[in-house]
């Protein structure tokens, strides 16, 4: 059996805090899916009206979710072309995880694309994203049992710093064990990249072929919605490797708040833009559209080239692209990067990923507050988990890590966070 009550602080409010997130989370998604469609579409203020539970309900979405659930999983358990290390455990061991997630967004792209030119009406997704969304939902909260009544019988060395408090409402929302497993099938990796990255282009391309259907063609802003984020998404997949070294993988249990979070906030939730684009029409002009797709670039350009800097770095300290930087050694053995993109802020990737946030809600205009809520959720997000990373690593590299604060004093935004 594992110890209860470790003595970790309490993060996101204890479990009051961890029991208001869960009510509030799904709320806040199934608000935004409500407004979104709705006239209005006031992010403030009660959307015109609930849904009856015949909207919520349907035998048909259960069946999708869970045929698109295993889809992902015989994908994710496809030959891989490289197989990663992960970190070092509390037990020495390192685990081993499939890089084959490109592949896996490759074949997902492949079949739709058979699917649609054999009929298959993939705008109609758009009408099931409610019940979708629910059962993604419940699909959350049975998983997130699951994997806490499965850390009941993990080894102490197997849990995470923080989920176990011995409280289990806040041990159910952080996660108890820190990469649950099934065999070689890793849970929580398979979550983070998969079925709700893939998801959320899915239901953004949904979206595109319903505005065509409506319209005749898709907007230009839609395009320019679906050609960003996709950009994101595959990112995101084909540096796959990269997420080995987050702290959700590396620190986090697996909970409601990843399970959720994978599964039904970000594809649900990612893809508000699109919904507002799809009821919301705006028009969009191809020098305003240049403007835009400038902003992006420059975000994407910051969030790969800080990403990228410090991946090499970490790999290789004398790859000749990140030799010439100035180092600050640690206690650890690791060193600090204090020039380059992580001489700038301490977090120069979260702020490429926050201009690229603003790129993706300005095809919306600025008629409506609702599709900047990404960019307002995310800024919240980011700055929290800058505060969280900033903690584990003064933990990691005490006086080093106060020395990088001092030459590198800004956080996020140059002289002004
Ligand atoms: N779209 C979304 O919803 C989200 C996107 N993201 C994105 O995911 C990516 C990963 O983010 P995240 O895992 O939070 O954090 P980071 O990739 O920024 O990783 C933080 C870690 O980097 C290392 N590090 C920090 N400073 C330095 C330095 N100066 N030199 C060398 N190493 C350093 C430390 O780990 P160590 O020293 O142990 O290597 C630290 O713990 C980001 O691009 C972020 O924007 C993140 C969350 C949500
Ligand atoms: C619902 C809560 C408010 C919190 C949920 C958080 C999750 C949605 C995010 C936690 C870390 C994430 C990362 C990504 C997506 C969102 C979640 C899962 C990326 C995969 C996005 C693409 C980047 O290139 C890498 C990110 C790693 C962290």
């Amino acid at each position: 059996m594992a110890p209860q009550g470790s003595r970790a602080p309490l993060e996101f409010g204890g479990p009051l805090g961890a029991a208001a997130l869960m009510l509030l989370l799904p709320a806040t998604m199934f608000h935004l899916l409500l407004v979104a469609r709705s006239g209005p579409a006031r992010l403030l203020g009660l959307p015109p009206h609930l849904p009856a539970p015949e909207a919520l309900w349907s035998p048909g979405a259960l069946l999708l979710w869970l045929t698109w659930l295993g889809l992902q999983a015989a994908f994710y358990l496809l030959p891989a072309h490289k197989m990663a290390e992960g970190q070092e455990l509390k037990d020495k061991s390192r685990l081993r995880y499939p890089i084959n997630g490109f592949q896996a967004l490759v074949l997902t792209a492949l079949l739709v694309g058979l699917g649609v030119s054999a009929g298959l009406p993939l705008g109609m997704l758009t009408e099931m994203l409610l019940p979708l969304a629910w059962v993604a939902t419940l699909t959350a909260f049975i998983f997130s049992l699951l994997l806490y009544l499965k850390a009941l019988m993990a080894p102490a060395s197997a849990l995470a710093p923080g989920g176990n408090s011995g409280n289990p409402v806040y041990d159910f929302f952080l996660g108890r064990e820190l990469n649950p497993r099934f065999g070689s099938f890793d849970c929580k990796y398979f979550c983070e990249l998969r079925p709700g990255l893939i998801g959320w282009v899915l239901i953004n391309l949904a979206l595109l072929v319903q505005e065509a259907e409506l319209l005749g063609s898709p907007s230009l802003a839609m395009w320019l919605v679906n050609g960003f984020q996709l950009l994101y998404v595959g990112d995101a997949l084909w540096h796959e490797e990269a997420v080995l070294t987050t702290m959700d993988i590396t620190h986090d249990g697996f909970g409601f708040m990843l399970a959720f979070g994978d599964l039904a906030w970000v594809p649900f939730t990612y893809s508000l833009q699109a919904q507002f684009l799809l009821y919301h029409p705006q028009p969009l002009e191809l020098p305003t559209a240049s403007v835009i797709c400038l902003v992006n670039a420059v975000g994407y350009y910051i969030f790969r080239g800080a990403n990228s800097q410090k991946n090499t770095f970490r790999k290789n300290p004398s790859d000749p692209r990140v030799a010439g930087l100035e180092t600050i050694s640690t206690a650890t053995g690791k060193q600090l990067l204090v020039s380059g993109w992580w001489g700038m802020v301490r977090h120069p990737n979260y702020l490429g990923d926050l201009i690229m946030a603003l790129a993706w809600s300005l095809p919306c205009g600025v008629s409506h507050l609702l599709p900047y809520f990404y960019l307002l959720y995310f800024t919240a997000l980011l700055v929290h988990r800058e505060a969280r990373d900033e903690q584990q690593c003064l933990q990691k590299y005490g006086l080093a890590w106060h020395e990088y604060c001092r030459r590198v004093p800004y956080r996020i935004v140059p002289y002004i966070y």
